[in-house]
């Protein structure tokens, strides 16, 4: 039937495009496999003639393009889906799909993201013409990984890994006018302080465009629509591959419309996967800082050389007032890592002390840390801070001397660290910054018994010596009189530290703070003996918050962050059942001949600790409750301090057993495997492999429950 061209033609007007897609599973035969999808596309208004229409496989009728906020953009490998083929069927009154079928590879199939299906153009078989549908929005589907049955996505997708936004703390526009109108808009943003510090971000991404149209009012949010929101990637510094930034984001806006309201909205993205920034759907648009151009900055704008002098020399102005700007904020970067100034910025100032108040004796060395070596020093007799020092007012000072560039960030985070812990009784107070000869010394209070771990095994090796002179600590009247007391430790003194760590551990809770890398190494134990907690360059907050298990803390680390989730005070209790096992062992060595890299696998099969000989039941229980792998199932330090406190209740220095009868033969005591000679405290012979099954049934046997 020959077309005629008039009534029947179809306007594009009265067409609508909707369109989802409809993932089918459909691997294809070949040596890689691949995966067949369906996106249809209904397109109303072409009144049951699929067959009248084609779709030409060319870039203006059909393109199919991943966006910009699809995290693929960064995988290089990565390549654009096929088009396999492309038709239409009749769906019902006034409704045709076409039906666009796309062949994803491997590596499509294992990531999520979103594709802009566009429909430029039909062409009309019966008309022979083209019908032009540029003018109707293009379609934004999302593929995702974990919907398809039977594809094995790349790891499991985690929502803790999702983009963090809102993190725009201030920003300043420039705008530059051309002939007299606004031309573009620069937009200089500075985010939230914390964010700078936090290690596991992998990028930042600034989105930025005209807010909706409902947007509330002028202090009201913006509406951005995410899918048209520019995006601008930066990188966290010493990545690779991107705009690096300097706690500053620099982008434009161009073309800017003076009649339209912009916004922006910054995400730091966690995980590459994840680059999509918080789903958008339906009526839930993602809110953002509303944007508003200065009129002030804009009535020093760059204009048209063809302007008068004066305007031009105005223009020259602000150009100069905006390098020093960038000048400033360069100086006090500089300033910031240490290299240039001898302070660091404003907020240390308050913590920077005066070089002449500090003499560090650089030939007493009392520890090497992978963050710098640890020295004793001496404040002047007039130095008076919220610090009460001993009466030769010693302290212990920590240098950056030796190490590498980004070991020095590790050392500076561990001062900032320290500053936003605070101060309580139970934790390591930090006492100030001093600059010598360009160096940053890192001073805090001296704690003269050194760190827990060396303490015990101290106290454990006199002890060691006792019992083979035949001495037994738990007679009423040992027999003999040449015992030092002060080298030996009670079951009770072992339950008071472990108490006084849940006290500071409770006060960091107070302060949503997560350890990290809680550890009887970064235990401190003061004159006095007791507990002073330290180690703060791993912290992280609800804002800030980590999620990989700090280097050589694997044996400390929870089940949730060997398996990168995002750690919680919940964490901490994990490690502190790792540290009460430090304790209760006096000194073993956790898994003693396991590897790092085999404690998730060995974790993840449920294999735990053994029971430290000698260990109460009781004690014993409690750690294993720290170590169960779901989070809220493990106690709170609250109950755990309880439980500990009850313990000791039983366990007075009156009590018949006080002190612990070491068995030297235990596996934990042996020496660091790589070592060659034989542990003095040892007889055993040194195990090859490690026998968890056993190990597990024995503490199956031991405590009645099964894991
Ligand atoms: N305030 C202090 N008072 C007394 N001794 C200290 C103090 N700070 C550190 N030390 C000693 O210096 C050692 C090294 O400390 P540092 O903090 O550099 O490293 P670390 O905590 O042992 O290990 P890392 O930080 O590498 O995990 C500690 O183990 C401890 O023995």
């Amino acid at each position: 039937e020959p077309c005629t061209c008039t009534s029947k033609c179809v306007k594009s007007s009265s067409m609508a495009l909707k369109g989802r897609i409809r993932q089918e599973n459909r691997p294809e035969e070949g040596p890689e496999p691949k995966l067949a999808v369906m996106a249809v596309v209904y397109i109303e208004g072409l009144e049951f003639e699929a067959n009248r229409w084609d779709v030409l496989k060319n870039e203006s009728s059909l393109s199919i393009d991943w966006l910009p906020m699809s995290h693929d953009v960064i995988e290089s490998s990565r390549r654009p889906p096929k088009l396999k083929s492309v038709h239409f069927v009749d769906v019902g009154q006034e409704t045709t799909a076409l039906v666009i079928e796309l062949l994803f590879d491997l590596l499509n199939m294992k990531l999520r993201s979103t594709y802009e299906i566009r429909v430029g153009s039909l062409y009309d078989t019966k008309c022979d013409k083209m019908l032009d549908l540029t003018s109707h929005a293009a379609l934004n589907v999302t593929f995702a990984c974990e919907k398809i049955i039977g594809v094995d996505c790349r790891d499991a997708i985690k929502i803790d890994h999702h983009p963090v936004c809102n993190l725009m703390r201030s920003y300043h526009t420039r705008v530059i006018e051309r002939e007299n109108h606004v031309d573009q808009v620069d937009v200089l943003i500075s985010i939230e302080k914390n964010y700078h510090r936090l290690k596991k971000m992998r990028y930042f991404l600034a989105y930025s465009g005209k807010c909706e149209e409902h947007t509330k009012n002028d202090h009201g949010e913006c509406v951005l629509d995410m899918a048209k929101a520019n995006m601008t990637r930066f990188c966290v510094p010493n990545r690779v591959n991107c705009t690096r930034y300097n706690r500053k984001f620099a982008f434009t806006i161009s073309n800017y419309d003076t009649s339209s309201k912009y916004g922006v909205q910054i995400c730091g993205i966690l995980d590459h996967r994840f680059e999509a920034p918080p789903i958008v759907s339906g009526t839930s648009k993602i809110a953002a800082d509303v944007l508003t151009v200065s009129t002030t900055i804009a009535s020093l704008s760059v204009i048209a050389p063809a302007d008068s002098l004066l305007r031009t020399l105005i223009g020259y102005a602000f150009v100069l007032a905006f390098l020093l700007i960038i000048l400033i904020i360069f100086i006090s970067y500089k300033c910031a890592t240490g290299r240039w100034c001898k302070g660091n910025n404003q907020e240390s100032d308050q913590f920077l002390m005066d070089e002449k108040s500090l003499t560090l004796f650089e030939d007493i060395v009392i520890g090497k840390g992978r963050f710098g070596t640890v020295y004793i020093g001496q404040l002047s007799l007039d130095w008076h801070g919220p610090v009460v020092l001993d009466d030769q007012q010693r302290v212990a000072v920590k240098t950056n001397r030796y190490l590498d560039k980004s070991k020095k960030q590790d050392f500076f985070d561990e001062i900032e660290g320290a500053k936003e812990v605070g101060r309580h009784s139970r934790i390591l107070s930090f006492i100030g910054t001093v600059v010598k000869n360009g160096n940053v010394l890192h001073v805090m209070e001296y704690c003269s018994n050194g760190n827990l771990l060396d303490y015990l095994i101290l106290k454990r090796k006199y002890m060691v010596e006792l019992q083979e002179k035949g001495v037994n600590l738990n007679e009423s009247l040992p027999s003999l009189n040449d015992i030092d007391f002060d080298e030996v430790i009670s079951i009770h003194d072992l339950y008071r530290i472990a108490s006084q760590i849940c006290t500071a551990m409770m006060y960091l809770g107070t302060k949503s703070i997560v350890h990290n890398a809680l550890c009887a190494r970064h235990v401190m134990i003061s004159s006095d003996h007791n507990v002073k907690l330290g180690d703060f360059g791993s912290i992280s907050t609800p804002t800030t918050p980590n999620c990989t298990p700090v280097v050589n803390q694997y044996k400390w680390s929870s089940l949730e962050l060997l398996r990168g989730e995002t750690a919680t005070a919940l964490s901490d209790v994990w490690s502190f059942g790792v540290v009460l096992w430090e304790i209760l062992t006096m000194g073993g060595r956790p898994y003693y001949n396991v590897p790092d890299a085999g404690i998730r696998g060995l974790v993840e099969k449920g294999f735990r600790l053994q029971k430290p000989d000698g260990c109460a039941i009781s004690m014993y229980q409690l750690m294993r409750e720290t170590w169960l792998d779901n989070p809220t199932d493990r106690p709170t330090f609250s109950q755990i301090s309880q439980r500990i406190s009850q313990a000791a209740s039983q366990c007075t220095p009156e009590a018949s057993r006080n002190f612990l009868t070491i068995s030297t033969l235990c596996d934990y005591y042996l020496d660091d495997p790589s070592s060659t000679s034989r542990p003095a405290t040892s007889s055993l012979p040194r195990r090859q492999h490690y026998d968890a099954a056993a190990l597990i049934s024995e503490s199956e046997r031991l405590l009645g429950y099964r894991l």
